[in-house]
């Protein structure tokens, strides 16, 4: 089977300091990947790179086969890679309705994303939807920014710690709908500090520790050695 998306022996760098050294890892269709790691580990540094944000220094990003390393953020987009930043960016000014009519397009995600379609599986939004972005609170804004990335279709969502800063209740609604997500199979990619949170919802980890990819397996493999955790994750 061809993984969804195929990452191989990614070298990335903020000038002249190397913080990603051949990073590797696949996620196959339909599978949830936690990537963990500590504060500062290289997670967002990997989506930067995947996404064509920080264009790598070396590797290969490829989707579905199709190599896209080094592309313009645009195309890696229209190529079907979402992308969910840290920043939570929703145009403020904005209903949340228009914020995802905005983004609506056509992509290579089988999921036929549309704005009926958004608000059915995010019936959160539903109340909210004549409401300005920019007056949403965190987590609804962070599932406001979940749902626009699915409105491009993508193949693959790349989600960068949706559970930071939100109360634990919201952090519990944010699981809920990401595993919504992976039952209606969408491949997801989703970077945490928080284990409780990602082992609740991914079927897949990766382990980055120091830029490299130290420990690849499911979680159920990954719930069976606490040596991992103690090495890798706790600070
Ligand atoms: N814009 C930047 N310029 C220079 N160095 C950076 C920049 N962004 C991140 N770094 C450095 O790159 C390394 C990896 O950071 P990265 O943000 O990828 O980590 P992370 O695992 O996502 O952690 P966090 O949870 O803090 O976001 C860190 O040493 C960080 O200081």
């Amino acid at each position: 089977m061809t993984a969804e998306l195929s990452v191989d022996g990614l070298d990335a760098a903020y000038g002249a300091s190397q913080v990603l050294f051949g990073v590797k890892f696949e996620v196959e269709p339909g599978e949830t990947l936690a990537l963990m790691g500590r504060n500062g580990a290289g997670k967002s540094t990997t989506f930067k790179a995947i996404a064509g944000l920080l264009p790598p220094r070396a590797g290969r990003v490829a989707l579905r086969g199709q190599d896209l390393a080094g592309a313009k953020p645009y195309r890696i987009a229209r190529a079907g890679i979402g992308f969910v930043p840290e920043d939570r960016q929703v145009f403020p000014e904005h209903t949340v309705e228009e914020n995802l009519e905005i983004a609506q397009k056509p992509g290579p995600g089988g999921g036929n994303w549309n704005v009926e379609r958004a608000f059915e599986v995010f019936p959160l939004l539903v109340p909210l939807r004549k409401r300005m972005a920019g007056r949403l609170s965190g987590g609804e804004q962070q599932m406001l920014t979940i749902a626009r990335s699915l409105m491009g279709n993508p193949a693959v969502l790349l989600l960068d710690e949706p559970s930071e800063g939100l109360a634990p209740l919201i952090v519990a609604q944010i699981g809920e709908l990401i595993r919504k997500l992976r039952e209606m199979g969408t491949t997801i990619v989703l970077a945490e500090q928080n284990s409780r949170f990602c082992l609740g919802v991914a079927t897949q980890v990766a382990v980055i520790d120091k830029g490299t990819i130290v420990w690849r397996g499911s979680v159920e493999q990954f719930r069976a050695d606490p040596s991992i955790q103690a090495r890798y994750l706790q600070v």
